[in-house]
């Protein structure tokens, strides 16, 4: 019985990935076209940029710091294939005012030409017991990491109905696949791009623009160094069993990804929950007697 339900998943796995190049869209060629990178001056932004630039891309790097930008600027330039390609700066907190938004689009549209795809990788993390985060954080979290999403896609997305192409990319967490310890704050962020990118994707498809959204794992960058800095013990402990990821290996999966788009769901690895409640359960235990130890001192 068992044998035939396996044979069975095993068949529609291989069935569906049989059919999955006819229902997918052609390939976006990298190759000359206009990536707008938010987030692109640091982190797993600035290395989705020099991806697409060894592709051939042009490339917009979004983000609030000059010094930062200029900087990133110069890494992803060594990243050349050609001596046509342009890197273009613009500083713009993308989460603030939705005017300023637009007007730099349109500026760097006027330079490169109609963005072919953009790339919301502009976020910030923080981690933190539910009572113990300062209520303003819960909302700094959604204005940065969804509505400043939100902003720079509203922003293109008239020109690429207009043109019938183009590509969407958001930058979601597993943080936003499952609620997990410490991260009240940012995890709905996180989800909220999720139904974003979803219903989007609906309305999209038939102009022939592609959302795509990622869930990468805790990644090796100055932000996740930052969001260390206040992370709880038990945060930590789930955190690390599914490692550190190099920011160059979640760029060429998300590349990849966003031009070739496979249009294959994710599947929510469900049955970790189970592990993780008793990493918190531990954890207290281990506290109380702590502090029980301490008290007969
Ligand atoms: N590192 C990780 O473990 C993981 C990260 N992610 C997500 O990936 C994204 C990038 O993370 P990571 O590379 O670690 O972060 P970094 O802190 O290293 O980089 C963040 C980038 O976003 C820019 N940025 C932040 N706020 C704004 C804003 N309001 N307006 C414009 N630009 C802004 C920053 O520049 P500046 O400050 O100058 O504006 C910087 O370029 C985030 O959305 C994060 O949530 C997802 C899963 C794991
Ligand atoms: C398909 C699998 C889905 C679920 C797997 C569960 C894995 C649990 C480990 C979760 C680690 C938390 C990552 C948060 C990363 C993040 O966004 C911050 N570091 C940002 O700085």
């Amino acid at each position: 019985m068992l044998l035939v339900v396996a044979a069975f998943i095993v068949a529609f796995v291989l069935l569906l990935y049989m059919i999955s190049p006819l229902i997918s869209p052609k390939p976006l060629k990298l190759n000359g076209a206009h990536v707008v990178v938010t987030g692109g001056s640091s982190g797993i932004g600035k290395s989705i940029a020099m991806e697409c630039y060894r592709q051939g891309a042009f490339i917009t790097l979004v983000a609030r710091d000059e010094s930062k930008l200029v900087q990133a600027k110069k890494e992803v330039e060594k990243c050349a294939i050609n001596d046509k390609q342009v890197v273009l700066c613009i500083s713009v907190d993308v989460s603030k005012d939705y005017g300023q938004v637009e007007s730099v689009i349109k500026q760097c549209q006027e330079k490169l030409g109609p963005v072919d795809m953009l790339v919301n990788c502009a976020g910030t993390s923080f981690s933190g017991k539910f009572e113990e985060v300062e209520v303003e954080r819960f909302r700094s979290l959604m204005e940065v990491n969804y509505l400043g999403s939100v902003y720079p896609t509203r922003a293109v997305i008239t020109t690429m109905k207009e043109r019938r192409m183009g590509r969407i990319m958001f930058v979601s967490s597993q943080a936003g696949q499952i609620g997990l310890f410490g991260y009240t704050a940012y995890s709905p962020s996180k989800f909220a791009l999720r139904g974003l990118a979803e219903s989007l994707q609906m309305e999209m498809k038939p102009y022939n623009i592609y959302v795509t959204i990622a869930y990468p794992p805790d990644t090796d960058t100055p932000g996740l160094a930052e969001e260390n800095r206040t992370k709880p013990l038990e945060t930590r402990l789930i955190s690390e069993t599914s490692g550190v990821t190099q920011p160059e290996q979640v760029a060429k999966t998300v590349v990849k990804d966003a031009i070739v788009t496979m249009g294959l769901f994710r599947t929510v690895a469900l049955f970790y929950l189970g592990s993780f409640d008793s990493i918190v359960r531990r954890c207290m235990i281990e506290r109380e007697q702590s502090k029980a130890a301490d008290k007969r001192e």
